[in-house]
């Protein structure tokens, strides 16, 4: 097993990084980087790496009835003992150029579009929604993949028909809101809402869709208490609430244009436990199982 450091990086994110493995797999390593407001905290957060592999990891099992997905192990010979429980081996997919977005509540670039345009995505919603409302059903909100650093593109259908084709567009958005319904349906036996969260997609060298990138993840979905769910505010973050409410404090001395400064001990903490309560709380399972021994 060649060690990681000789592998070729292929991408590298604000929190993990994809290296190839031969010619048909990847490594995704997930660092314990914390990001906000599209920046890293020069603080890690223990174990977060670990949390939101393990949380891919279930949710692939989970939810492996909608759609394949590219996960081949978790663990064993290629994944490297540095990374072990970080790091997923997946299969090496022909990327989509589009990020599979469904939102089943009104906040973030979501609730910016709508109350600038009365609309999402193309998707006309019903007057006088509050920010963080329930949304009447899930949406379908695609955006195109902007280059490291830009933001974003939100994009509707139409659109999305043009990039991909009509019957990979419909299937895309056809599994998204599947995969959508079934995490939130989960989160919410869990006192959970899933507010929204972000699919990647590929295709395999037989051109089937398959489900790439993180799943259900709290860096890839926003989580909130149902209970406290209050429509016409922001809603407190499941497992950042902690870092923003302190970034924000002018204890802080964050002047929202610098570098984030270190995050103090106690914040980190909070954090490490919020995760850890997140995957305990959403799959049932204790985080000192993971990863569990390669069948
Ligand atoms: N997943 C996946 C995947 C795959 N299975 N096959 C080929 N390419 C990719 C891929 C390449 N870039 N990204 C963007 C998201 N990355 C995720 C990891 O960390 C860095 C950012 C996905």
């Amino acid at each position: 097993m060649t060690p990681l450091p000789t592998r070729r990086r292929l991408a590298s994110g604000k929190v993990r990084d994809l290296y190839e493995v031969g010619d048909d797999h990847l490594l995704i390593v997930a660092s314990d980087r914390i990001s906000a407001f599209e920046r890293v905290f020069p603080t890690p957060v223990p174990d977060k790496g670990r949390v939101l592999t393990a949380m891919s990891a279930f949710w692939f099992g989970e939810l492996a009835d909608v759609l394949p997905n590219h996960l081949v192990v978790c663990d064993g010979p290629l994944v490297p003992d540095a990374v072990r429980g970080r790091a997923l081996l997946v299969e090496r997919l022909d990327m989509l150029p589009v990020e599979a977005i469904v939102r089943g509540y009104l906040t973030g670039r979501g609730y910016a579009d709508y109350r600038g345009y009365g609309e999402v995505c193309g998707l006309a919603l019903p007057p006088g929604l509050a920010e963080s409302a329930r949304l009447p059903e899930p949406i379908f909100t695609p955006s195109t993949k902007a280059r490291p650093g830009d933001k974003d593109e939100n994009i509707d259908f139409d659109t999305c028909v043009s990039v991909l084709g009509r019957a990979l567009a419909e299937e895309v958005r056809e599994a998204s809101l599947e995969l959508y319904r079934r995490g939130a349906a989960r989160a919410a036996e869990q006192g959970l809402l899933l507010a929204d969260t972000k699919f990647e997609f590929g295709t395999d060298s037989r051109g089937r869709l398959v489900l790439a990138d993180e799943l259900l993840t709290p860096d890839s979905a926003r989580y909130w208490l149902a209970d406290g769910h209050e429509p016409g505010l922001p809603q407190p973050s499941f497992d950042k609430q902690h870092v923003r409410d302190w970034l924000v404090d002018p204890a802080s001395g964050w002047d929202c244009v610098s570098p984030l400064p270190p995050l103090p001990p106690e914040v980190v903490t909070a954090t490490r436990d919020r995760y850890i309560e997140a995957y305990h709380r959403i799959t049932g399972l204790s985080l000192a199982d993971w990863p569990r021994d390669p069948a």
